[in-house]
């Protein structure tokens, strides 16, 4: 099966050689070809250039872009759109005064999402969770990483992460697992966390590894959570289990969690509202992606990652949703590239290399998705006809996008 996109206005995103990622100043660059071609054979980008140089060949399906553009599809490296129910009543609180924290410790949050998610079959959470799985697919999603840490018991976490993997198996979207069981201390172990952290380490990591449902693991680091103590414990015994950390850091509060993200090679460092020099200056050199979160800025009303701070220093940053019922009731990464360019001061340039490329390596898959790269999947958006790339960001609230494409299928 082979197909043909002619006459597209500009091909986004262009890379010849293969790339891990883009720091610093080359965030700003984004290499495209206007009056391009592009040919998908098998699902793969198999051949693409300027429509001078486009083949005569015959194809079973030709798409004619003109007056539109192409993109490889967003990279989203953070959500946890597995979960249960929803926490409208917790939105209202906070528009009435109480702040996240403040419902936290009523025994909202995740803790509330968490009860919610043990009363609900596995096949009523794959329901749920498929549906917003396929709405994202929509809104030009075409790689995902999902989290467990919604059931903080062993049969609840294991549940979410069955759920993970047979999304991964329905779905023609490449999906990352991490298991996130320290994502908050659980009612009954209230005045034990030891005994909770014993619990993740000796009973559900050895489970999740046995059945080899998760590729992460990740902590929710912060003040009222997860010290840097607990931290280091639970990646130290991932990675004997060969899960790779990927932390929730630096939301609330800088309590020295990206230092020891670093220390246990971390892919990736996510949240970072709250940077301190040092922190950056840690992650500098390092093969540790910064991953910013502006929907739960915007939705927390927090302060956003200091995106200038971080990419004038020559680091690599990566854009997510981090879909979630609790701070980012939204998985639309149209909304995140409009928002890194509106409140984080990034070009459109660097948030599109942040929300490809970036992403992909945040989640592994720099190889297979985020770059126009020979070989590479043929997961692609086709704007609709639009003048610049710069105007996907600028039309915020709405979206550009046309059609979606997984392995070269549109997706209906
Ligand atoms: N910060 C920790 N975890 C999620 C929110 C969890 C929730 O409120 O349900 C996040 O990434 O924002
Ligand atoms: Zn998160």
């Amino acid at each position: 099966m082979a197909t043909l996109f002619k006459s597209i206005k500009e091909l986004i995103q262009v890379r010849n050689e293969p790339i891990s990622f883009i720091s610093g100043k080359e965030m700003n660059v984004l290499p495209t070809i206007e009056d391009a071609f592009l040919v998908v054979e098998n699902g793969l980008i198999v051949n693409f250039g300027s429509m001078d140089d486009c083949p005569t060949d015959s194809y079973d399906n030709i798409i004619d872009a003109t007056g539109k553009m192409i993109l490889p599809s967003w990279c989203d490296s953070h959500t946890h759109i597995v979960y249960a129910g929803n926490r409208e009543g917790e939105f209202v609180d906070r528009i009435n005064g109480l702040s996240y924290e403040e419902i936290a410790n009523n025994g909202g949050g995740i803790l509330n999402s968490a009860k919610e998610l043990q009363e609900t079959s596995e096949e009523g959470l794959y329901q749920q969770s498929s549906k917003r799985l396929e709405e994202v697919i929509q809104l030009g999603t075409g790689a995902i990483e999902i989290k467990s840490g919604y059931g903080l018991t062993t049969d609840a976490e294991i549940k979410m992460l069955r759920v993970i993997k047979r999304l991964k198996e329905n779905y023609p979207i490449p999906i990352k697992a991490t298991f996130l069981g320290a994502h908050a201390v659980p009612t009954n172990f209230k005045n034990n966390k030891e005994g909770y952290l014993q619990l993740l380490i000796d009973e559900i990591m050895p489970k999740v590894a046995d059945e080899n449902l998760a590729d992460y693991v990740d902590v929710f680091c912060e003040t009222g959570y997860f010290s840097v103590a607990d931290t280091e414990l639970i990646l130290k015994a991932g990675k004997q289990y060969g899960l790779v950390p990927k932390i929730h850091v630096n939301q609330f509060t800088a309590i020295g969690g990206v230092k020891t993200g670093v220390k246990y090679d971390a892919l990736s460092v996510d949240h970072l509202e709250e940077m301190r020099e040092k922190d950056i200056a840690i992650l500098k050199g390092t093969k540790t992606m910064a991953v910013a979160l502006p929907s739960c800025s915007y939705f927390l009303s927090i302060p956003y990652a200091p995106a200038r701070k971080m990419i004038d220093a020559g680091l690599p940053l990566a854009l997510a949703t981090d879909y979630n019922p609790g701070s980012t009731p939204s998985g639309n990464m149209n909304f995140v590239v409009a928002t890194a360019c509106i409140k984080m001061k990034m070009t459109p340039e660097e948030a599109i290399n942040a929300a490809t490329i970036n992403g992909a390596y945040a989640m592994g898959l720099e190889k297979e998705v985020g770059s126009i790269t020979k070989g590479k999947r043929a997961n692609l958006l086709l704007t609709k006809s639009i003048n610049s790339y710069g105007f996907i960001p600028y039309s915020f609230g709405a979206h550009q996008i046309e059609k979606v494409y997984l392995n070269g299928v549109e997706i209906k």
